[in-house]
């Protein structure tokens, strides 16, 4: 990579190409429906609940207290890409999830050890209502099981989560977004950098890496997912790799795959992470497979072949 990773200063420098004017990009396509309004919608009520609950008071002493004593070691998750980066590969990132509801946190736990010991070099465990009733005894599970950073994966919308992420003990959180969050995606995004967590920020267009940059972000993930909608072929890679050749000097990148052919775009268009996500893995650890181009590898030959592909020497 010839950006020099800078991933811990919020004020880093912003301009390593020209002075380029933002150009009004559409909002996301695969995002604009229903099926984001409806979840925004859902998140924001349970955060209500449990703010009204928590009150004024203790919503302040705890965000007061969790910026008292930040993790350490901090920025665990951008120190990793930060030293892999020299080595050439990526850094793998892989979501896990029970593979089944009678999985147990603990049983959760053996598995990302053994994920580890063959080559995860770090893991995200989703937590939101949606798709697990058990995310946060997972997260916790994992976070202590691990010494590799795990990443907590929800949709954020309040600082509130990030220190519930801080006090599972992880190491940052997937789920800030600049098209959610708006302006007040920053301002997430420097709470986590304060709390020493690292929180990839998902962008979808130019106007979004330049704000953000602007802002002194300096981690952004990239969701190829997005776009689905428009169904054309290449859309999602190409949409990655213009975002990745904006991002400024200095700045890191997490791609989230769902596919080999991903992966190996993803890296070829220059991204310094990959998010190796359940759509890919899934397959892989499914009891009853169903026939997929993935059932052979098992959870180890994926990850193998993962770092096979995307290592640069294919
Ligand atoms: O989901 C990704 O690919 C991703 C990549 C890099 C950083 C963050 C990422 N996701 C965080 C999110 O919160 C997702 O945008 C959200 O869960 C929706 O994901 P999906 O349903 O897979 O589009």
């Amino acid at each position: 990579m010839s950006r020099r990773l800078q991933l811990h200063s919020r004020h880093h420098c912003q301009a390593s190409r020209g002075k380029q004017e933002p150009e009004p990009e559409p909002l996301e396509p695969g995002r604009t429906g229903n099926r984001l309004a409806t979840t925004i919608k859902r998140k924001q009520a349970q955060l209500q609940a449990t703010l009204k609950e928590m009150g004024e008071e203790a919503l302040e002493e705890q965000l007061q207290a969790a910026g008292e004593f930040p993790v350490t070691p901090a920025h665990r998750f951008a120190t990793l890409i930060e030293c892999t980066i020299p080595t050439g590969r990526p850094v793998l990132v892989f979501e896990l999830s029970r593979p089944s509801p009678s999985t147990t946190s603990s049983q959760l736990a053996e598995m990302a050890q053994r994920w580890v010991s063959w080559g995860a070099d770090a893991l995200v465990v989703p937590t939101d209502a949606e798709v697990t009733s058990t995310g946060s005894a997972d997260l916790l599970a994992v976070c202590r099981a691990v010494s590799v950073p795990v990443l907590q994966r929800d949709w954020i919308l309040h600082p509130l989560q990030i220190t519930d992420c801080k006090a599972a003990g992880a190491a940052g959180l997937l789920g800030i977004i600049t098209q959610v969050s708006g302006r007040g995606t920053a301002v997430m995004s420097s709470y986590a950098a304060a709390l020493g967590l690292d929180a990839p920020v998902e962008v979808c267009n130019r106007t979004d890496v330049q704000a953000m940059s602007q802002a002194g972000v300096g981690l952004f993930g990239v969701n190829l997912a997005v776009g689905l909608s428009l169904a054309l072929p290449n859309f999602a890679t190409d949409m990655a790799k213009g975002l990745l050749a904006d991002l400024p000097f200095g700045a890191a990148s997490l791609v989230g795959i769902r596919s080999f052919d991903e992966a190996l775009k993803a890296r070829l268009a220059g991204a310094d992470a990959i998010f190796v996500k359940n759509e890919l893995i899934n397959p892989v650890l499914a009891e009853r497979k169903p026939a997929n181009p993935y059932q052979k590898y098992g959870m180890e030959g994926l990850i193998e072949r993962l770092k096979d592909v995307t290592c640069g020497d294919d």
